[in-house]
């Protein structure tokens, strides 16, 4: 869980074969995201199986309770390791996901970990407050978002490394702080809002980190996926 989560946000599987064959066979934790995903289908996560890497399938589910419960039974039967959904979708909908989950996880399997979005990396608190009406601080947002999955018997979270720290004060520490918008120093935000190096995503108490285009856009990036590695400074 630990080692920095790739995301492989690709137009195809020929792309994201081409990229993975420069890291010369080492097992990596990717995340396969919508844009990968609508584009190739659940048959790209059977391949990634086997080239041995763990898999954070993302795709986000906000909908209704019935209809993110039955989507999250055939997600299960993908056999990833984790998977995702909006926070703002609800309790009643975080509960039918993991229902979902459990009804379709095979015998023998362990259940895909189940965390939620809270805010988007890419939300700033201006835009959160002009735009979604949620007229409180964004780390409160945060906060609170995450005290609902928690409630509702998820793993964790998707955040900004910077509101980790407070969520593991609220929540504990076993409670999973995932976090995107991470920049090796000197990249550029692009679209990202709240963003920090591997390094200080460590320091705040992130547990993993998702990592794109520092890595996928760089000019070398096996190199720039060791300088993420060696910065996070966990396995
Ligand atoms: O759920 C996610 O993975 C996610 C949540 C979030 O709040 N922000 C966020 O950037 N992500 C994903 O993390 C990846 C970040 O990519 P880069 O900005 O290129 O490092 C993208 O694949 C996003 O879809």
């Amino acid at each position: 869980m630990h080692k920095p989560i790739i995301a492989l946000d690709f137009p195809s599987w020929e792309d994201t074969r081409e990229f993975l064959q420069g890291f010369h066979g080492e097992p990596l934790y990717v995340k396969v995201g919508m844009e990968l995903f609508y584009q190739t289908g659940p048959g790209l996560i059977a391949s990634l199986k086997e080239m041995g890497h763990d898999i954070f399938l993302d795709l986000k589910l906000h909908d209704i309770p019935n209809t993110v419960r039955q989507s999250m039974k055939g997600l299960a039967a993908l056999d990833v390791n984790m998977v995702n959904v909006h926070a703002a979708g609800g309790s009643e909908m975080m509960e039918a996901a993991l229902e979902g989950l459990d009804a379709g996880t095979r015998a023998g399997r362990e259940r895909p970990a189940l965390i939620a979005v809270t805010q988007l990396t890419s939300t700033s608190e201006t835009q959160m407050q002009k735009e979604q009406g949620i007229l409180k601080p964004l780390r409160e947002s945060v906060l609170d978002y995450a005290a609902l999955a928690y409630e509702s018997g998820l793993d964790g979270v998707v955040c900004s490394a910077l509101e980790a720290r407070d969520i593991m004060d609220r929540i504990g520490a076993a409670f999973l702080k995932v976090t995107p918008g991470i920049r090796l120093a000197g990249d550029g935000a692009s679209d990202q809002k709240r963003v920090v190096t591997p390094e200080r995503a460590r320091e705040l108490g992130a547990t993993a980190i998702v990592v794109g285009r520092s890595i996928t856009k760089a000019a070398d990036p096996y190199t720039a996926y060791l300088k993420v590695k060696q910065q996070w400074g966990k396995e």
